[in-house]
């Protein structure tokens, strides 16, 4: 099929890099000329595991082609892809201008009959809303459709070519049948349904991964006072096959650029038809709360902040990715810098975005995680890179000013941590002498 796909960001390039790994025709677009540019000349603007060898591939096979331009991109292709972003307003609503922008450019394109189909997150209705946009501006024929996608940054890849289900919703039966023929390669696990239905599954899985991270979070604040460990607690949850092991991954919270954008937008989509969301609400209370406990823990170690070295051990808002937008760090790093703390912060890809994002001189930026604990009062621990567990802990111990770790992932060992004499913290995990002496057995 020939497909143009307008945005060129995590998800319009992973998916046009797929849907032309499994044979199909496609012109990716985007109105940012630098990212364009880049992308002619076989170089990626974000970091995504495998993305790279995909666009070299695909290009060399002639199934792959970038372009500033908008028009030749929809007269070349029967399917339209909509892949801009939907950020939040202030007031949390989803702001609409690029998706509006974007359908009314690829309606004064048109030359013919065409598919547009949206795959960037939108309120319920929108896609409605694009369609009123294309008719009011084009003469020809089209259907639209939405195309939620549920891709994770990391392993975007891996989860576009390995899909858990693909869910199309269109009210034009046709459109259904032709979409569901392009993604049968991928899986048969398609569910198609109506616009609307499909808009909402869309805000309503994100919500639900995201209460689960708040729920696994409370547990884990409680199993604190009360000496259990949220890890063997949500391993213990997991097997049960009606809550399931996953994002029960207990820490500093969920950010990204998806997961506090789309519980907002929900909340009030929610609003706006009067209905009261309470327990997406308290969801994202408790998400806002849970980053401070690293600052709470820190105070505790180290007494007042002033002057106090702090290491910062990851910035992105999560492994694998380039990506910090809405990331913890941001605002622990701001709050340990109000409390006048100096930072020394390192993440493997994440820093020129951070500092982009971030621009504080005092902040001092460095090349390893090594580097950055260097002389520090204590580490906190914001990314589970795996790199950081693969340190080594006597080298590290010794070239610190005090042995304090404050792990807001729960990515290191409690036992070992302790074998080398620091003061570790983690989250929802008892401390290392507890951990030591109740073993599975004694506890069951
Ligand atoms: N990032 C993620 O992991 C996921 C994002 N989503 C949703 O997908 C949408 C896109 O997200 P990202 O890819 O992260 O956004 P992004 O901000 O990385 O990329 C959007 C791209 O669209 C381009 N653009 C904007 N207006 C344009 C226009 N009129 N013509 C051509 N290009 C235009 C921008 O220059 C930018 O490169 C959002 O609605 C998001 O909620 C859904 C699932 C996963
Ligand atoms: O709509 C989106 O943009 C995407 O949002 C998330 O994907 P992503 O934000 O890339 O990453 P996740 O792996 O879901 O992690 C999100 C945040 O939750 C945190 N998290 C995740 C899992 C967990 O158990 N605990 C936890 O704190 C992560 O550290 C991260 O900050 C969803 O997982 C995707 O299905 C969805 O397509």
């Amino acid at each position: 099929m020939k497909i143009a796909v307008i945005g060129t960001g995590y998800v319009g390039l992973v998916s046009g890099v797929c849907f032309s790994e499994i044979g199909n025709e496609v012109i990716c677009v985007d109105n940012n000329p630098i990212k364009v540019e880049m992308l002619e000349r076989g170089e990626v603007p974000i970091y995504e595991p495998g993305l790279d060898e995909l666009i070299i591939k695909n290009k060399a096979a002639g199934r792959l082609s970038f372009t500033f331009d908008i028009n030749s991109a929809v007269q070349n292709s029967d399917l339209v892809l909509l892949a801009v972003g939907t950020p939040a307003q202030p007031n949390g609503e989803a702001d609409l201008r690029f998706i509006k922008q974007a359908a009314i450019d690829i309606a004064q394109a048109m030359n013919g009959s065409k598919i547009i189909a949206t795959k960037s997150t939108v309120p319920v209705g929108t896609n409605e809303l694009v369609s009123g946009l294309i008719s009011s501006n084009s003469i020809h024929s089209f259907t639209v459709a939405s195309i939620p996608e549920f891709l994770r940054e990391g392993s975007a890849i891996y989860d576009t070519l390995n899909p858990n289900r693909i869910v199309i919703g269109s009210n034009d039966s046709e459109t259904l049948q032709i979409l569901r023929e392009l993604h049968l390669p991928l899986t048969s696990n398609i569910i198609t349904t109506d616009l609307r239905s499909a808009e909402m599954i869309k805000y309503a899985s994100n919500a639900f991964l995201a209460t689960k991270i708040s729920f696994i979070n409370e547990i884990a604040n409680i199993c604190e006072r009360v000496g259990a460990d949220v890890t063997r607690v949500a391993e213990g949850m997991g097997y049960d096959h009606r809550i399931g092991s996953s994002f029960l991954q207990a820490g500093i919270g969920y950010g990204g650029s998806c997961f506090p954008k789309d519980t907002n937008a929900l909340i009030q989509i929610a609003d706006n038809v009067d209905y009261n969301f309470k327990l997406l609400k308290s969801v994202v209370e408790v998400n806002k709360e849970q980053k401070y406990i690293v600052i709470r823990k820190l105070q505790a170690e180290l007494g007042s902040l002033f002057q106090k070295k702090i290491a910062i051990w990851g910035l992105a808002f999560k492994p694998n990715t380039d990506d910090i937008r809405d990331a913890p760090a941001i605002e622990i790093i701001q709050e340990l810098i109000n409390q006048g703390a100096e930072i020394q912060a390192y993440d493997p890809v994440a820093t020129q975005n951070f500092m982009n994002e971030v621009n504080n001189t005092s902040i001092i930026w460095c090349n390893s995680a090594i580097e950055a604990a260097e002389k520090s009062d204590a580490i906190c621990l914001l990314t589970e890179w795996n790199e950081f567990s693969e340190v080594n802990l006597e080298y590290l111990g010794a070239i610190m000013n005090q042995r304090v770790i404050i792990d807001g992932r729960n990515l290191l060992d409690p036992t070992k941590m302790k074998d080398n004499l620091f003061n570790y913290h983690s989250i929802g995990r008892p401390n290392s002498i507890l951990a030591d002496t109740l073993t599975t057995q004694e506890i069951s």
